[in-house]
C-alpha cells in the first residue's frame, strides 16, 4: 500500500529508512510472511514513468538527483570542489543508473570473506545472484553478429530483476572490439562468471520484453504493494534520526522532504538502514553512533562510541578522454554513433518511432554507453604491476589516511590493503574498466581505489548534506594503477582497427603526454572522484578492524538495528554495484531456519509471542540474547 502521513501507522514490525534497491528488496522478501508488517520512507518522490527513466535511448539520470551535493575540496584533484550524485526516487539508483549489470571477480568476494564474513564468498552470494535475476537471451543470430557470449550456468532465470541485451549496436563499436583484440584483450565467455578479465557486451537491466528499464520501484515493489497490506511504502519522507531505548533501536524520527513536522514511526523487530552510503552514515551520525569527537562537537549525545561510522568511503573514479577525429577521413565510418542520437534530431526521430513501433534500434542502448567494454587486471594493465606492488607494500600503510586515525581503522585498512595487493597480482581480479560510448570521448575506471575516504555530518539538521571527502588518488600507488589503465586504453586506440577511424586525442590529453608524471599531472585535474558507485561507509567487518556492523548486518553496540544498503560492504568490487546489491539484498532478506526453538518456553520468559521469531536478529549470537534459554540461536 502506498501510504501517505495520514494513513501511515505508527507501528511496524520493521522500519526501513530508504527505498533504494536495498530497502525495496528486502521489504519485499520480509513482507512474504503476510504477519510482518514493513514501512519503507523514503526520501524522494515515485518516478512518473518518464522517458528518461524507462527508455534506454533518453536518459536522463538527473531527473532524480540528490540536489547539489558536492565534496569537500579534494586534495590529490587539485582541491577541485566537484558535484556529486546519488538517487533520490523510490527505487533509488536501479531508477536513474545506466542500466549496467555486472558482477564483480570471484576474488572480490573471497576478500570480503576474508575480513570475517564467511558466507560472503562467491560461492555464497552465487545462489543469490541467481534468485536475483531473470535473464532473456537474445536472438542468437544477432548475438552471433554482435559477439554476445554467456554461460547458461552462471545465468538466473527465475528472479525479478530482468537482465538481457540491446538489440542494437553502433558499427563503429566492433572496430573498438577488434582492436581490443588485437592487443590481446580475450572476449570473455560469461562476465558473470566471477571471471571477466577481457573484452565482453554488457549485461543490462533491461525487460526484453518492454524493452523499458527493469528497477527495483518495479520489479520489486509494483509487483506487491497492492496485493499485500502488510507492506507499505512512504514517499518523499526523510528519516531523520534513529530512536533507541537503551542500546536497542525502537523507532525512527522522519520529516517531509520539503521540511516540516517531525513523526515518530515504531519498529517491533528491527529498524533497517538502507538510504545508500552517503546517508546510512549521516543517519548513524545524528542517531548518536559514529566518531565521539564529531558527535561532541555537534552536540549528540553518543548512543556508541563508533569512530568508523562513516570511514572507508570507497567509490570508482571516473576519468574521461576526449576525442576528435578527422572528419574527411571518417565521416561515414564513425556515424551513427552514440552521439548522433543527439546530433542529428531527424535520426533520433526516425529511430524512436523504430523503437516505439518495434522495440528495436540504439534506443535500447543506454544513451552514454555503447555495447562493450574491457575488463582489467592489473597484471592485464601493464607488464609493471610487480614494481607497483612492490612500492605499494614498502609504503606506510598509515600514510594513506588521517594522521589522527583510529587504531582499529588503521588496522581494517591495512588488512583491506594487503588484500587489494594480493588481487594485483592475481590475474583473474579487476582493477579497472575501459570503455568507448562510439562518439568522442572514452572513459576509464578505476575499481580498486587504495585511498580511502569519509563522510561526516555538516550540521544537526538531517536536511543539511553531509560532508563528502572522497579523498581520491591521495594514495599515489592509486595513480600508478589509473596510468597503467590509461595507457592501455591508449593502446586499442592506437591499434590500426581504430586507427581506421582516426580518433585523435583531445586536449587537455593528446600525444604530448608521454610520461608518467605528465599523464598523472592532467589526471588530477580531470577525474572525477565518482562514478555513483559509492561504497563502504559502514563496512562489515570485525569492530577491532574498524567494522561498522557485523557480518549480519548487525550494527556494533546496539541491537536491532541493521544497516543492509551498499554501506555495509566492505570493499569495492570490480564491477558496477547494482547485480550485487540485489544479490546482496536477496541474501540479507532471507529468513534464517530457526534452530529448535521453544515457544512456550519463549513466552515465560518474555512475555511476548515468539511470532516470526528468525527474524528478531538478535537472537542470532548468545550474547546478544537476553532470554538465552529460549532465544536458540542460529
Ligand atoms: C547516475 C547513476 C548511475 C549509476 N549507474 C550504475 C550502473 O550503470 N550500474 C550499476 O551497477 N550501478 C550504477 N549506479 C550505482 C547503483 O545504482 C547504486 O550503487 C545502488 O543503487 C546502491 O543501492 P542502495 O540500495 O545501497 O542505495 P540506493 O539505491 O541509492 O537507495 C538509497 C535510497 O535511500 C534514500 N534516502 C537517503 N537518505 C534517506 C533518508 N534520510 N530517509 C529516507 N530515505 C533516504 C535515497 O533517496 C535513495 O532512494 C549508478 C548510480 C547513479 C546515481
Amino acid at each position: 500500500t502506498i501510504v501517505d502521513r495520514q494513513t501511515v501507522g505508527s507501528n511496524y514490525t520493521f522500519v526501513i529508512a530508504g527505498g533504494g534497491i536495498a530497502g525495496l528488496t528486502i521489504a519485499d522478501r520480509l513482507t512474504e510472511d503476510p504477519s510482518v508488517s514493513s514501512l519503507v520512507l523514503e526520501a524522494g518522490p515515485f518516478d512518473k514513468g518518464e522517458d528518461g527513466i524507462l527508455i534506454p535511448g533518453a536518459y536522463a539520470p538527473y531527473l532524480y538527483f540528490w540536489p547539489n551535493l558536492v565534496t569537500v575540496p579534494q586534495a590529490g584533484l587539485n582541491n577541485r570542489s566537484i558535484g556529486t550524485v546519488c538517487a533520490k526516487v523510490v527505487g533509488g539508483g536501479s531508477a536513474i543508473n545506466a542500466m549496467v549489470f555486472l558482477r564483480g571477480d570471484e576474488g572480490d568476494y573471497d576478500a570480503w570473506s576474508s575480513l570475517g564474513n564467511p558466507g560472503w564468498r562467491w560461492k555464497g552470494l552465487l545462489p543469490f545472484f541467481l534468485k536475483s535475476e531473470n535473464f532473456t537471451r537474445p536472438d542468437l543470430t544477432f548475438a552471433r553478429a554482435g559477439n554476445i557470449s554467456w554461460d547458461d550456468s552462471f545465468r538466473g532465470n527465475s528472479g525479478l530483476v530482468q537482465n538481457s541485451y540491446p538489440n542494437y549496436f553502433f558499427p563503429c563499436s566492433a572496430n573498438w572490439w577488434n582492436a581490443a583484440k588485437s592487443i590481446s584483450l580475450e572476449p570473455v565467455k560469461d562476465p558473470s562468471s566471477g571471471d571477466k578479465q577481457g573484452i565482453f557486451w554488457i549485461p543490462t537491466v533491461l525487460n526484453a520484453t518492454t524493452m523499458t528499464r527493469s528497477y527495483a520501484r518495479r520489479n520489486h515493489d509494483d509487483r506487491v504493494i497492492a496485493s499485500r497490506p502488510n507492506y507499505h511504502v512512504l514517499a518523499s519522507n526523510a528519516v531523520t534520526k534513529v530512536l533507541f531505548r537503551g542500546k536497542q533501536a525502537v523507532g525512527v524520527n522522519y520529516v517531509p522532504s520539503g521540511g516540516g513536522s517531525s513523526s515518530t514511526v515504531y519498529a517491533s523487530n528491527e529498524v533497517i538502514l538502507a538510504a545508500g552510503c552517503l546517508h546510512t552514515p549521516q543517519l548513524l551520525q545524528l542517531s548518536g553512533i559514529g566518531p565521539p569527537k564529531l558527535l561532541r562537537k555537534f552536540g549528540i549525545s553518543i548512543v556508541v562510541d563508533l569512530p568508523s561510522a562513516g570511514k572507508n568511503l570507497q567509490d570508482q573514479p571516473t576519468l574521461t578522454v576526449p576525442y576528435t577525429s578527422n572528419p574527411a577521413s571518417v565521416g561515414a565510418n564513425l556515424e551513427p554513433n552514440s552521439g548522433t542520437l543527439l546530433s542529428n534530431a531527424t535520426y533520433n526521430a526516425e529511430q524512436r518511432a523504430l523503437y516505439d513501433s518495434a522495440g528495436k534500434g540504439p534506443h535500447t542502448i543506454v544513451s552514454t554507453l555503447s555495447t562493450n567494454i574491457g575488463s582489467l587486471s592489473l597484471r592485464g594493465a601493464t607488464a609493471a604491476y610487480k614494481q607497483i606492488v612492490a612500492q605499494a607494500r614498502a609504503r606506510t600503510p598509515a600514510d594513506s589516511l588521517p594522521a589522527d586515525v583510529e587504531p582499529t581503522i588503521l588496522e581494517g585498512y591495512k588488512a583491506q590493503r594487503s588484500l587489494i595487493l594480493q588481487q594485483f597480482e592475481n590475474s583473474t581480479v579487476g582493477v579497472g574498466a575501459i570503455h568507448w560510448g562510439t562518439a568522442d570521448s572514452a572513459v576509464i575506471y578505476h575499481e580498486k581505489p587504495l585511498s580511502r575516504g569519509s563522510v561526516a555530518i555538516n550540521s544537526t539538521d538531517p536536511l543539511v548534506d553531509p560532508l563528502i571527502y572522497y579523498m581520491t588518488v591521495t594514495d599515489p600507488i592509486d595513480l600508478q594503477v589509473y596510468t597503467a589503465l590509461f595507457r592501455k586504453h591508449r593502446q586499442i586506440f592506437s591499434a590500426p582497427a581504430m586507427r581506421a577511424l582516426d580518433p585523435v586525442e583531445a586536449s587537455p590529453f593528446g600525444a604530448q603526454l608521454v610520461t608518467e608524471d605528465e599523464i598523472a599531472g592532467v589526471m588530477r585535474d580531470q577525474i572525477n572522484p565518482s562514478n555513483a558507485h559509492q561504497c563502504c561507509t559502514a563496512a562489515m567487518m570485525p569492530r577491532e578492524l574498524g567494522g561498522v556492523a557485523s557480518s549480519e548486518q548487525k550494527v556494533y553496540g546496539v541491537a536491532w538495528l541493521r544497516v543492509a544498503d551498499i554501506s555495509f560492504w566492505p570493499m569495492q568490487i570490480a564491477a558496477a554495484p547494482t547485480a550485487t546489491m540485489y544479490a546482496s539484498a536477496e541474501k540479507v532478506g532471507v529468513p534464517p531456519k530457526p534452530l529448535g526453538f521453544f515457544p512456550d518456553l519463549f513466552l515465560l520468559v518474555t512475555g511476548t509471542q515468539p511470532r516470526s521469531l528468525w527474524l528478531r536478529t538478535p537472537c542470532r549470537t548468545m550474547t546478544d540474547c537476553g532470554a538465552a534459554i529460549a532465544c536458540r540461536c542460529h
